[in-house]
């Protein structure tokens, strides 16, 4: 044995005190729901999201640095035709039947005592993962990190995509708004547009704006992140919608909010969008808040773009993730988990 292999020997127990305990990490177990759901807009391959997010290691990057992670599988429903078409809303009948099943993905998870990751798919499954989460903690705090508002109701929309209307179908506010939605009555609005909050707004539809104004929403666009800064704008977000630290927070981050140079590979790239920097602060922010609940990332596209495109937006998709799980990136003590007594692994 060498001098220097003594040494350390000598200070073994100098190691414990700097390692983290797993068990101290209780923000750290974690249930992964894949959604792989495209209906919500045009584009073809959003629905692979899910997919190439796990290839690339997203569930790994979470349990390399000590989170408890658990895989839930993907989201499978089945059709049930309203017998009534619904004008202006594409693709309604699987967007109805799949939400159902989100929410309750959503919901099983976070009834475990897990916190819930939902990779998508398109941004309409924010009407499914927020239900859930609201379903299984009341009262939520939302903070939706977007180029766009995706507040239009179907009387707006000036698409038809549905991925444009989850935040209107969440809020009771916006209830009068609609027609009645068949197959859509496990769903009822319970949240407060009071309780939203944007981050990275540049794309907003007449409409929307008008209902952001009418509501007075907290809505911090790209002005306001260049004019205040990025960890200013995420306080008063938080703030805003969660002063207290009761609500359990729900983080809807659209890989769009990002710049198209860090994350090309999605349907609605609008320039001028937050760093890769910036989408990572936001969710360090968050994770120091210690109100997270649940997080969706959405809108990945492996078929949209180069292979290199591809592999820049997911590679800034895993970063944002695991950002808001708790990873640092000044650096992350080892871990010592078989040294905890009594420590069993979680299912
Ligand atoms: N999740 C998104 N990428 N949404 C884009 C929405 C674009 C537009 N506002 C619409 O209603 O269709
Ligand atoms: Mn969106
Ligand atoms: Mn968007």
């Amino acid at each position: 044995m060498n001098a220097v292999r003594r040494i350390l020997q000598q200070h073994r127990p100098a190691k414990r005190v700097f390692a983290r305990l797993l068990s101290d990490q209780s923000t750290c177990r974690v249930g992964v729901v894949g959604v792989p759901f495209e209906k919500g807009q045009r584009n073809t391959g959003v629905s692979r999201g899910p997919e190439v997010l796990r290839a690339a290691g997203v569930i790994q990057d979470l349990s390399s640095f000590g989170c408890d992670v658990k895989d839930y599988g993907d989201v499978k429903y089945e059709v049930v035709p309203a017998g009534k078409q619904l004008s202006n809303m594409r693709e309604y009948d699987d967007f109805a039947a799949c939400m159902e099943k989100v929410s309750s993905s959503v919901k099983q998870v976070l009834s475990d005592g897990r916190l819930c990751l939902s990779l998508g798919g398109d941004h309409s499954m924010g009407v499914g993962t927020i239900d859930g989460h609201y379903q299984a903690k009341g009262d939520l705090a939302v903070l939706w990190i977007d180029a766009h508002a995706d507040i239009n109701t179907s009387a707006t929309s000036p698409t038809g995509n549905l991925h444009g209307m989850p935040v209107a179908l969440l809020v009771k506010e916006l209830a009068d708004y609609w027609p009645y939605l068949p197959n859509m009555d496990w769903q009822v609005p319970m949240l407060s547009i009071k309780n939203i909050a944007y981050i990275g707004l540049r794309s907003v539809d007449e409409y929307e704006r008008l209902i952001l104004e009418k509501f007075g929403v907290t809505a911090y666009a790209m002005e306001d992140v260049e004019r205040l800064g990025v960890h200013e704008v995420t306080q008063r977000a938080l703030e805003a919608i969660n002063p207290n630290g009761e609500r359990s927070l729900h983080v809807s981050f659209d890989i769009d909010s990002l710049d198209p140079l860090e994350a090309p590979s999605t349907g609605t790239t609008e320039r001028g969008g937050l760093s890769l920097r910036e989408g990572v602060h936001i969710m360090e922010t968050v994770f120091a808040s210690g109100t997270l609940g649940a997080m969706d990332l959405v809108e990945v596209n492996p078929l949209i773009g180069s292979e290199k495109d591809v592999k820049i937006t997911v590679d800034a998709a895993r970063q944002v993730v695991r950002a808001g799980f708790g990873y640092k990136r000044r650096g992350m003590p080892p871990l010592l988990k078989q040294e905890i007594p009594g420590y069993q692994k979680a299912d």
